[in-house]
C-alpha cells in the first residue's frame, strides 16, 4: 500500500494561496463540485485553517498536506463514490460546524469536531462503486474479511484510513496527546460505520427522539446520536443543493448502481429494479429515498439546529422537480427510453 505521492504535489498543496476566498463557499447552498479538482486538496487545508484545527491541534501543514493526497488518491475513478464525494461531504461537515456553530455552543468537542471533519473525508476511501451486500454475493476478499461484523465496506474505509495514517509521513494527529488520539480514532470509528445504511436504520428512531426529548450534551448516547446524524447528513448534502445538482449526482449515483446490476446478470444473478438499467423507474425510485429516508434525517437536524429548516425546504424542492420530472419520463418510457436514458438525455 504505497502509491507514491510526490514532494512536489506535497509543496503545491502548503503553498496554496490563500487568497482562496471563493464567494458563497460557507453557505449552505453552495455546491462543493463546481471546486477544481486539482485545487480541491487546498481547499481541505483552507476549511482545516478556518476551523481553527492546525492552531489547536498543532497540525504540521506538509504531513497534513501529504495524508489529504494520499486520502485522495485512495479513492477510485468511479462514477460516484469518488474524491469529489468525500469532498463534498467534508465540505457539508464545515459548513455544518461553522453554520450551527457546533464547538462554539458545546455540541461538539474541539476533538470531535476534527474526527467529524476527517471521518467525512475519509469515509468512502477505496470505494468499489458496490454495495455491501454485493460484497457478499460476490464473494469478495472484503466479505471474507468483514462480513461477519457487518458494515464491510464501512470497515474498509475505516481500515484505509488507519493504514493512511500510518503512512510515512501522514500522520498529521501524531501531535495529539496519547489519550486525545486514542479518542480520536474511536470517534471516527463509530462516525464512519455510522455511514452504513443498515446501522442509520437501527439508530433512526432513538435519534428521532433525541430530538423530541431535546439534545442533552451531558447524554453520551445523545452525543453519539448526533455525531452519526451529522454523518449520514453530510453524506446525503447533494440532496439539500439546487435541482441541476440534484439531477446531476443521480445521474452519477445510477451510473454506479447500473453498473453493479450489469455485473449481478454477468454473474447470473437477478439484480434488484433500483439496479437494473432496464427496469428501475429512477424518479419513482428517488421520490421514495427522498420521502423516506431525507427528508427524515434533515427534519431530525433541523429539530435541533433550526438554521437547518432551509435544507429541509431545499430537499422538498427537489421532491417536486422529481415529480413534475416524473411526468416526462413516463412520456418517455413509453416511446421505449429507459429511465436513463431520459435521465442522462433531457437538458
Ligand atoms: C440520491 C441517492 N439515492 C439513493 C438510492 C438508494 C440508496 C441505497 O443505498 N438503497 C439501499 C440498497 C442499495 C440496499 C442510496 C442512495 N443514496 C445515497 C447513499 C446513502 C447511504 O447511506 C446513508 C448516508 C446512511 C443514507 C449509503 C449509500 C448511498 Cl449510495 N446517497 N445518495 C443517494
Ligand atoms: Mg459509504
Ligand atoms: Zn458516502
Amino acid at each position: 500500500y504505497h502509491m507514491q505521492v510526490n514532494q512536489q504535489d506535497v509543496l503545491d498543496v502548503t503553498m496554496c494561496p490563500s487568497e482562496h476566498e471563493v464567494p458563497g463557499f460557507s453557505l449552505f447552498n453552495f455546491t462543493p463540485r463546481k471546486i477544481l479538482w486539482k485545487e480541491s486538496p487546498c481547499f481541505v487545508i483552507e476549511m482545516m485553517k478556518d476551523l481553527g484545527f492546525i492552531d489547536t491541534f498543532r497540525i504540521k501543514i506538509d504531513t497534513l498536506a501529504r495524508f489529504v493526497l494520499y486520502v485522495k488518491k485512495g479513492y477510485r475513478e468511479v462514477p460516484y463514490h469518488n474524491w469529489q464525494h468525500a469532498f463534498s461531504v467534508a465540505h457539508f461537515a464545515y459548513l455544518a460546524l461553522k453554520n450551527f456553530q457546533l464547538v462554539e455552543k458545546g455540541y461538539l468537542s474541539k476533538l470531535e469536531a476534527l474526527a467529524y471533519f476527517v471521518s467525512c473525508l475519509c469515509h468512502d476511501i477505496d470505494h468499489r462503486g458496490t454495495t455491501n451486500s454485493f460484497q457478499q454475493q460476490s464473494n469478495s476478499v472484503l466479505a471474507s474479511l468483514y462480513s461477519s461484523e457487518g458494515s464491510v465496506m464501512e470497515r474498509h474505509h475505516l481500515s484505509q484510513t488507519i493504514c493512511t495514517l500510518n503512512t510515512e509521513g501522514c500522520n498529521f494527529l501524531d501531535s495529539l496527546s496519547h489519550d486525545d488520539y486514542v479518542k480520536c480514532l474511536d470517534l471516527i470509528k463509530d462516525m464512519i460505520l455510522a455511514t452504513d445504511l443498515a446501522s442509520h436504520y437501527k439508530i433512526h428512531a432513538k435519534q428521532l427522539n433525541m430530538a423530541q426529548e431535546g439534545f442533552n450534551k451531558t447524554n453520551a448516547q445523545h452525543r453519539y446520536y448526533l455525531a452519526s446524524l451529522l454523518m449520514t447528513c453530510a453524506d446525503l448534502s447533494d440532496q439539500t443543493k439546487d435541482w441541476t445538482e440534484t439531477k446531476k449526482v443521480a445521474q452519477l449515483i445510477y451510473a454506479e448502481f447500473f453498473a453493479q446490476g450489469d455485473l449481478e446478470k454477468k454473474m447470473g444473478k437477478e439484480p434488484a429494479n433500483m439496479m437494473d438499467r432496464e427496469k428501475a423507474s429512477i424518479p419513482d425510485h428517488q421520490l421514495e429515498f427522498l420521502r423516506q429516508c431525507c427528508v427524515c434525517i434533515f427534519k431530525i437536524l433541523a429539530t435541533i439546529f433550526p438554521s437547518a429548516k432551509v435544507l429541509v425546504n431545499a430537499i422538498k424542492q427537489n421532491i417536486l422537480c422529481w415529480e413534475s420530472s416524473k411526468r416526462i419520463f413516463d412520456k418517455y418510457c413509453v416511446e421505449g427510453k429507459t429511465s436513463y436514458e431520459v435521465l442522462t438525455s433531457e437538458e
